[in-house]
């Protein structure tokens, strides 16, 4: 860092056993490495041919992660590789016949709605920029919008969720933050309050890997939501772009938070956040 300013970009290429999970907070919340570096994306590169056995592998022959989550299958290398990525590259794809790569397709889909997934061969694609190289994942929240749905039945380890997120009152933020913070750090959801009375589960608590998302305050502002494991951030957005009501009542504002991870039920999600912000209408998808 002595060189700043030298450096167009630093990559890191970890090992195949690596958890994205455990690097990715240290490069994006460490002000010391200087306001010149950020953290901009996490790329995971997959072998058509290989990550459905991958996905599948016995735990017992991971050499991390050999952990059992509540009688769920077990997490992989693969699959914490493909929840904390911004951008998939599934490669080989000529090793593999189409119904094959649709399958690979649909379900690292499912594992990981938010990622942006580029199909090749031999790893080529059109240019660096903006494919691979200036995600601005971390500052953004382009791809919101096309964020998939979850599909658990496709991956039962780890899967992807929605949650509307309606017009917020500037004082629901706290609100926001503290339901984060439970989630993130606590591995809980706070029970709703009335009107939906509280029954005891006995499903495995969530463990969330990546959040993203984008709320609309009634003054006309925005907030964008950014996470990954225990580390989370709520960022004002400059420009609410004009009548925040009009963009709710036509369905272009909608609000949304976009949630991957273990033990996730979409219901029970919807239902928590929707009593932390006051039965303001969450519901899961
Ligand atoms: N058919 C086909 N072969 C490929 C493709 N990409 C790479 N290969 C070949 O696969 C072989 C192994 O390369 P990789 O799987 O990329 O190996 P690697 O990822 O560098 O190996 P590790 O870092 O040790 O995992 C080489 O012979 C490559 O030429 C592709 O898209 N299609």
């Amino acid at each position: 860092m002595e060189r700043r300013g030298s450096f167009d970009y630093i990559i890191l290429e970890t090992s195949g056993l690596a958890d994205p999970g455990n690097l990715a907070p240290l490069f994006w919340v460490d002000d010391g490495l200087g306001s010149s570096i950020y953290l901009d994306g996490v790329v995971t590169l997959v072998d058509a041919k290989n990550i459905v056995l991958s996905l599948d592998e016995d735990p017992a022959e991971s050499e991390e992660h050999e952990e059992t989550y509540g009688g769920a299958r077990h997490l992989t290398t693969a699959h914490l590789q493909i929840s904390h990525a911004d951008v998939i590259v599934i490669n080989k794809c000529d090793s593999v016949t189409p119904y094959e790569l649709a399958n690979v397709e649909a379900r690292i889909r499912s594992i990981n709605g938010l990622a942006t997934v580029h199909k090749t061969q031999y790893s080529q694609i059109p240019q660096l920029e903006s494919f691979l190289l200036d995600l601005h994942a971390y500052d953004g929240i382009d791809n919101l919008d096309t964020a998939a749905q979850g599909h658990s039945h496709l991956d039962p380890t780890i899967s992807t969720t929605t949650l509307p997120l309606p017009l917020l009152p500037p004082t629901a933020l706290t609100a926001l933050e503290t339901w984060l913070r439970s989630l993130l750090w606590e591995n809980t959801l706070p029970a709703p309050s009335f009107p939906f009375p509280s029954t005891p589960s006995t499903a495995p608590p969530p463990e969330i890997h990546r959040l993203k998302g984008l709320a609309y305050i009634t003054t006309g502002s925005r907030v964008m939501i950014q996470g990954v494991r225990e580390v989370f951030e709520i960022v004002p957005l400059d420009n609410g772009g004009g009548s925040t009501m009009k963009k709710q009542e036509d369905g272009t504002g909608k609000g949304k938070l976009v949630l991957i991870g273990r033990g996730i039920d979409a219901e029970a999600l919807g239902r928590s956040l929707s009593g932390a912000l006051g039965g303001a209408g969450a519901s899961g998808g």
